[in-house]
């Protein structure tokens, strides 16, 4: 097995010796990953092997599920999030999430994107309209909406609809953006889009992926986490994962032979 860190980088975060079961079944078993700030990091894996369990132990989203045990440690900036005194809603201001299907609530764009800093009080008019405007520019959204702030964000194409979702994210000011198979429901146009604006993003956010699209990960991301049967085979430069695998089975993987 082999996990690399990229040299020099500050870690945003550390997972050691995680596991996690549904009930009887363990579907993490034993991981120990360090994810450096500012870049994008990337799971890959075939289907079932425990990218999107992963995913969603960095912001909790795992703790509504019924059955689920958790041991070890995930740490944000050297806090374990697991830790009895974190609260699980500022967690989610600093680790936000984008899913695979956009999915804006049905209400104006601006509204959308204003939604979070309203539930966490920020009211103030004019400070509102610059957060919505500016979120909306960082998620390269706010040319093609400026003029309709008022319309349902249901009428957007889905590029659009993720783009939003992205803005929605970005305007709570969080430090890390988790994506789900933020494209896979994306015509390649949009798909590209939103490719180039995770790339202009993690200039600023610590960004972990999951896709099933091995290519976008060699196309995007800084670091590649390789997932087998729910265990990290091998964690690198995704340079490096590429183009000079360690593990046999990551070789077999990304040549195609399974998955
Ligand atoms: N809520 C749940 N209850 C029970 N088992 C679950 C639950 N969610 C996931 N699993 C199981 O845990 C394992 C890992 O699932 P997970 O969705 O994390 O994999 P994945 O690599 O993201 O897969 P995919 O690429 O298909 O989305 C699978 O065997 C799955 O069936």
């Amino acid at each position: 097995m082999r996990i690399e860190q990229k040299g020099g980088a500050a870690k945003m975060i550390e997972i050691e010796k995680l596991q996690l079961y549904y009930g009887e079944f363990q579907a993490l078993k034993n991981i120990r990953l360090s994810i450096p700030e500012r870049s994008i990091t990337a799971f890959i894996g075939p289907s079932g092997c425990g990218k999107s369990t992963l995913l969603r132990t960095l912001n909790r989203m795992n703790d509504s599920i019924p059955g689920v045990r958790i041991e070890g440690r995930v740490e944000l900036q050297g806090k374990d999030i697991y830790s009895a005194d974190t609260e699980v809603e500022s967690l989610r201001k600093r680790v936000g999430m984008v899913f695979q299907q956009p999915n804006p609530f049905p209400k104006s764009i601006y509204d959308n994107v204003a939604y979070g800093p309203r539930l966490h009080g920020k009211l103030k008019k004019a400070d509102l309209d610059e957060l919505v405007e500016r979120s909306l520019r960082a998620a390269s959204l706010w040319e093609e909406v400026k003029d309709n702030l008022k319309k349902s964000a249901l009428g957007l194409s889905g590029g659009q609809q993720q783009r939003l979702c992205i803005a929605r994210a970005l305007a709570v000011e969080p430090e890390v953006l988790l994506m789900d198979e933020s494209t896979s429901a994306l015509d390649p146009i949009s798909t590209t889009k939103i490719e180039e604006l995770t790339r202009e993003l993690s200039r600023s956010y610590t960004i972990v992926m999951v896709t099933h699209n091995m290519h976008q990960a060699a196309r995007i991301s800084d670091r590649t986490v390789f997932f087998l049967n729910g265990e990290v085979v091998e964690a690198a430069d995704t340079q490096m994962l590429f183009s000079s695998p360690v593990d046999q089975r990551t070789e077999d993987y990304i040549s195609g032979r399974f998955g």
